[in-house]
């Protein structure tokens, strides 16, 4: 029988290799565009295309420009991880990893979403776009955070330029590149001194204390609500009146003078046309005490009862 089974291969059965989905093959991922850039990489659309016909799924890499040294590769894996455990329908699709040869540079592999960030999809679609859809939108992004936040993870880097459009009335948090697990047990996190910190969304304890807790991505979100009530619109950005309350080119004294501005209990403007019981929520995420301020539960809470 060994003969024969040597000889003829009709007769042993090759065993089908199970193939794993999550694995993509760098080879076949073809590069469409870039979608955005990060400090220390970027994320480009690609068609992973085994077929070479044209016939694959378009996906989103994300991938770390090469002069980065081992301190980012680990961020990458550590958000990968984060990422592939995270299951909402708030919150981006994980499909995978691509990895060169010998494993020296990983590439996350995220489902795309072609109508991009509130940043682009508000203002082009703001006459179709109602009150009550925008406090949806509120909603779902609090509804991905407390999920987040109820895995000890906080995000580090909520705005509307990091929440995705599925479709019309529909979004998620589409980016956790700044996402740090809150292990340890006292409830914040040390923030390194990045240079590319959103100083416009982060809360006071952040820019006085580094420090960063749950709360403090209750204070981001009342940016990204900010931002959100005003169509995205950029000449009403946080930064733009932020800068306006404080001076312009200030180089490193914008913190300063964000901080003492903040302290002094001021804060962003009710926006034009925004309902006064949508701004008081406004305000509830923007105490200046962590633990005072709101939380998301609460808010998916009330701002159900405005979009009523
Ligand atoms: C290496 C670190 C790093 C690199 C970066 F470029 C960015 C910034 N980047 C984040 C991902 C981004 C915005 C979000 N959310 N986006 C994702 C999709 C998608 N999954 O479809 C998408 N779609 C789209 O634009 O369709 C027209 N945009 C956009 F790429 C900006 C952040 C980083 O931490």
């Amino acid at each position: 029988l060994d003969v024969l089974e040597e000889k003829s291969p009709f007769i042993k059965p090759c065993p089908i290799q199970p193939v794993d989905p999550t694995v993509f093959e760098t080879r076949f991922l073809r590069k469409i565009r870039e979608l955005g850039e990060g400090h220390f990489g970027k994320v480009e659309l690609c068609r992973y295309d085994p077929r070479g016909d044209r016939t694959g799924e378009m996906v989103a890499v994300k991938s770390l420009k090469p002069e980065n040294g081992e301190e980012q590769s680990n961020n990458l894996l550590k958000e990968i991880e984060i990422l592939k455990a995270l299951y909402h329908e708030n919150i981006v699709k994980y499909k995978g990893i691509s990895q060169e040869e010998g494993g020296k540079t990983i590439k996350l592999i995220m489902e795309y979403l072609p109508l991009g960030s509130l940043k682009e999809y508000l203002p082009r679609y703001k006459s179709q776009t109602s009150l009550g859809t925008l406090l949806s939108y509120c909603i779902q992004i609090c509804r991905g955070m407390d999920y987040l936040g109820s895995r000890n993870y906080i995000h580090r880097d909520l705005a509307a330029r990091n929440v995705l459009v599925e479709k019309e009335g529909m979004v998620k948090i589409g980016d956790f590149g700044l996402t740090k697990s809150l292990k340890e047990n006292n409830g914040y996190y040390t923030v390194k001194d990045e240079n590319d910190s959103p100083v416009f969304w982060y809360a006071p304890e952040c820019l006085t204390q580094c420090k960063f807790y749950l709360a403090s991505d209750v204070w981001s979100f009342g940016v990204t609500m900010y931002e959100i009530i005003t169509y995205c619109d950029s000449s009403k950005s946080p930064m733009t009146c932020f800068l306006d309350m404080i001076g312009r080119a200030q180089g490193q004294m914008t913190i300063v003078r964000l901080v003492n501005v903040l302290q002094d209990g001021r804060r962003l403007a009710c926006p034009e046309s925004c309902p006064g019981r949508v701004y008081e929520l406004m305000r509830k995420c923007w105490e200046h005490t962590p633990e005072r301020r709101i939380t998301f539960k609460r808010l998916i809470e009330e701002l159900s009862i405005l979009q009523q």
